[in-house]
This record gives structure tokens, C-alpha cells and sequence, in this order.
């Protein structure tokens, strides 16, 4: 029985895909696997018997991998699966930051009991005009799934668009529309651009990326959107920016204590993939990850672990090695299984930075003298036998 346990909310089309063979549990402590959407996992005690953690959304910035990955857990998220709901809240945002809409809407119901309501909002509206996106400059920075269906869509909404990624992959570049221009560095699109949305990871050399430094560079009355994480954005210098009207408007899917009630600041409650559509496919593809990797070895789309997909075992027989990336360990494998005088059918070796996973497929038992040694092996994490 593989048990898993859920740190958040799992739709249930995915979690209905588990079969039997699951069971559902309330803790962490005895899981074999666990599926979490934003709580964190920083401070939390990961059980021995941990071995894989889904994340059923994009950013996995809650979740210790470097330490998953020494202790052999694989950590899955979810690419592209929450995309077009973030997609659809950003032009959202873009159009709550160029009129007061969100003002003006608390403003008629401050005056709704008012009979002459009709008369008070033609009288009193101008204090919520703005201006059209159409024909300005849009810069988006991170041109991964959500950035390039942004980019994409405010190309259509009639913007001109610029975008920045120096690390793009084949498969967004592809999909990016051929109006977009693509420029080669975030100082382009500062000094360019009327609207700025970030749509990277947060890494260290992203974090604090919008700061006083980096908001000198834009034009004046910009507007910045921040649908990606609040620690991308130097609060402080938002503040200073958004008080001398250097920046009109920041928009954040991520308030904390400094910017939720900061002047200027237009609040979103973490909305971005909570729609029925992402958090569907993100439960879906995260259980799937889950299952391949609990019942064939299959890794897909984990972020501390290499990709690997070892297919069906046909002899029956199947061990996995999560381990170090330092030489010599393939032949110490292969030389543990022969060493009882059985055939090794299949192996596959990948590797990832400081990490690598190792699948042999054997055709004969496996024994425990044979866990014992390949778990004795220095570098060896976790061992499975499938
Ligand atoms: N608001 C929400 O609910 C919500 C939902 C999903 C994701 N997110 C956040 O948005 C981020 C992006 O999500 P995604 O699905 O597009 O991820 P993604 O991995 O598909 O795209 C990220 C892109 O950023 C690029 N990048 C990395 N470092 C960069 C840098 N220094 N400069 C420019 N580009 C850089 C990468 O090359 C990649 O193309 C996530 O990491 C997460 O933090 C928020
Ligand atoms: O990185 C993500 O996928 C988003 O921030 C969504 O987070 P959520 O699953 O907690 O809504």
C-alpha cells in the first residue's frame, strides 16, 4: 500500500485517479509521498520513508529540494498545468491598474443608498478615469508558460509587446507569437516599457529583482505587475516608488504585511492558478507524477532529479537508486548484482547537477544482501525495489 498525504487541498479528479493500492492519510509521518500546493515544507521533519513530494502548481520555492534531493526524495511540479488561469488574472490586473475600477466600484457602494446614485457616479467618475492599454508598451520579463501566453495575449488585446528571457527552452520559443520583441536584457524592458509584469522564479538572482535601482531605469507612472512571488519586488523601494508617483500602480498576487495595505498597491489574494480549470490539471498531472514514479520508476518533470522513463519492467524485476552524481557509482551497481550471479536486463542512468537516478532492471531475485549493499554504497541515497 503506498500512503500519500495531502499538506493542501488536491481536486479530486486527480486524487480519484490513485487506486487501491493508495491510501490516504492525515499525516506526514508515515507517508511515501505527499501533494502540496504553496504551505511550506521548509521547517517540516521529512519522514525516512519519504520518496516523492508533487508540487500541483509551478513555483516550488516552499519546499526544501536541495535537501529532498540529499535524502533521495524526488520533487515533481506541475509545468504549465495553472498557466492560462495566471494568464487570464494578469489582464485582469492590467485593467484594474489603468482605471481605478476597484475605487470606483467601492465608491458606488459607498453612495448606494443615495436616491440620486444615477446623478452622484456622472458627477463624481472623473476621479476614477485612467487610460487604454492599447498601443502601449508591455514588458515581460520570463518567458516560460505563463509569460509567453501574457505576452501572447496582450499582443492581441493590441499592445506592443516586448519580452525578456535569456534562458527560453525550444518549446516556449516555439509558441511565442513572432510580434513579440524579444530583447536581450531587463534593462530594455525597463527603459522601454509602460507596463512590466515578472513571470521567473524565485531564485537568488531574481529575488529583489524590482528594487530602487532597477525602478530608477523605468519611465515615469509605470505600472508593475507581480504574479510570480512578493519577494521578486524590494518592498521598500516599491513603497518610495509608489509615494513619488515614479511607479502609478503595483499589482501583486502576493501581498504580505508591508504591501496589502501600502497606497497605490492594487492586492490580489493569491488568485492566480485558483480557478476549477488549473487546479484540476495541476491535481491530475501531479498524481500522474506520482503514480510513475511510486509504481514503474518513472521520473517526469521532477525539479531536483533528472527526468527518466525506464518504461514497463519487463523481467518482472526492478530496483532504483537515487544518488550522488560522483563517478564510479554505475560500476559499483553493476558489480553488487553480479556479484550474486544475476543478469541485469535494463539500466538507465541519468543525472541532474549534484544528483543522479539509476534504474536496473534484473532478471532474478532481489535480495536483501543486495539492498544492503547498494544502500551501504557511499553517494547511494535511497534505494527501491519495484
Ligand atoms: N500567481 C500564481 O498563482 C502563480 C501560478 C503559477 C506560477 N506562479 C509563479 O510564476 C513563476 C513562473 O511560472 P511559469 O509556470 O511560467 O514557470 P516556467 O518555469 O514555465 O517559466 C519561468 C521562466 O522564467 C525564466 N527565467 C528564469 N530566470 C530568469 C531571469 N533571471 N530572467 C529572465 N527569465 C528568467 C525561465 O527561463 C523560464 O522560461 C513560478 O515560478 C511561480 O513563482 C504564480
Ligand atoms: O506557483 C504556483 O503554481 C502558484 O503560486 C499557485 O499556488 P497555489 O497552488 O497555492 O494556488
Amino acid at each position: 500500500m503506498v500512503k500519500y498525504n495531502c499538506l493542501n487541498p488536491i481536486a479530486p479528479i486527480g486524487l480519484n485517479l490513485f487506486t487501491e493500492k493508495y491510501e490516504k492519510i492525515e499525516s506526514l509521518e508515515s507517508a511515501d509521498a505527499v501533494l502540496v500546493r504553496s504551505a511550506s515544507m521548509l521547517d517540516l521533519n521529512l519522514p525516512e520513508n519519504l520518496k516523492a513530494i508533487a508540487r500541483a502548481g509551478a513555483g516550488v520555492n516552499n519546499i526544501p529540494l536541495d535537501k529532498c534531493a540529499e535524502k533521495g526524495i524526488v520533487v515533481f511540479n506541475t509545468p504549465g498545468a495553472n498557466a492560462n488561469g495566471v494568464k487570464e488574472l494578469v489582464i485582469a490586473g492590467l485593467m484594474l491598474a489603468s482605471r481605478d475600477i476597484v475605487g470606483g466600484i467601492n465608491w458606488v457602494q459607498s453612495i448606494r443608498e443615495d436616491e440620486n446614485v444615477a446623478k452622484l457616479v456622472e458627477k463624481g467618475k472623473s476621479k476614477f478615469a485612467g487610460k487604454e492599454i492599447l498601443g502601449k508598451k508591455f514588458g515581460v520579463i520570463g518567458l516560460g508558460a505563463i509569460g509567453v501566453l501574457v505576452a501572447n495575449a496582450a499582443k492581441r488585446l493590441g499592445m506592443e509587446v516586448y519580452g525578456c528571457d535569456p534562458y527560453i527552452s525550444v518549446e516556449h520559443a516555439w509558441n511565442l507569437s513572432r510580434d513579440i520583441i524579444s530583447v536581450k536584457t531587463k534593462e530594455d524592458i525597463y527603459k522601454e516599457c509602460d507596463y512590466i509584469t515578472v513571470h521567473v522564479p524565485l531564485l537568488d538572482d531574481t529575488k529583489k529583482m524590482i528594487n530602487k535601482d532597477t525602478i530608477a531605469m523605468m519611465k515615469d507612472g509605470v505600472v508593475i505587475l507581480n504574479f510570480a512571488r512578493d519577494l521578486l519586488v524590494n518592498d521598500e523601494d516599491m513603497e518610495e516608488a509608489l509615494k513619488s508617483g515614479k511607479v502609478a500602480k503595483y499589482v501583486t498576487d502576493f501581498p504580505n504585511a508591508k504591501t496589502a495595505g501600502m497606497e497605490g498597491v492594487i492586492a490580489i489574494p493569491h488568485l492566480g492558478a485558483s480557478t476549477e480549470e488549473s487546479e484540476d490539471n495541476c491535481a491530475v498531472m501531479a498524481v500522474k507524477e506520482i503514480k510513475d514514479y511510486m509504481e514503474y520508476g518513472i521520473i517526469k518533470n521532477s525539479v531536483n532529479y533528472p527526468d527518466c522513463d525506464a518504461g514497463v519492467c519487463a523481467s518482472g524485476k526492478r530496483i532504483t537508486i537515487n544518488h550522488k552524481n560522483i563517478p564510479n557509482m554505475l560500476s559499483q551497481f553493476t558489480g553488487t548484482v553480479s556479484a550474486e550471479n544475476i543478469n541485469i536486463s535494463n539500466l538507465i542512468n541519468k543525472s541532474k547537477g549534484d544528483y543522479a537516478y539509476t534504474v536496473l532492471d534484473i532478471e532474478g531475485n532481489v535480495t536483501d544482501t543486495i539492498i544492503k549493499k547498494l544502500n551501504d554504497i557511499t553517494g547511494v541515497l535511497k534505494v527501491r525495489v519495484i
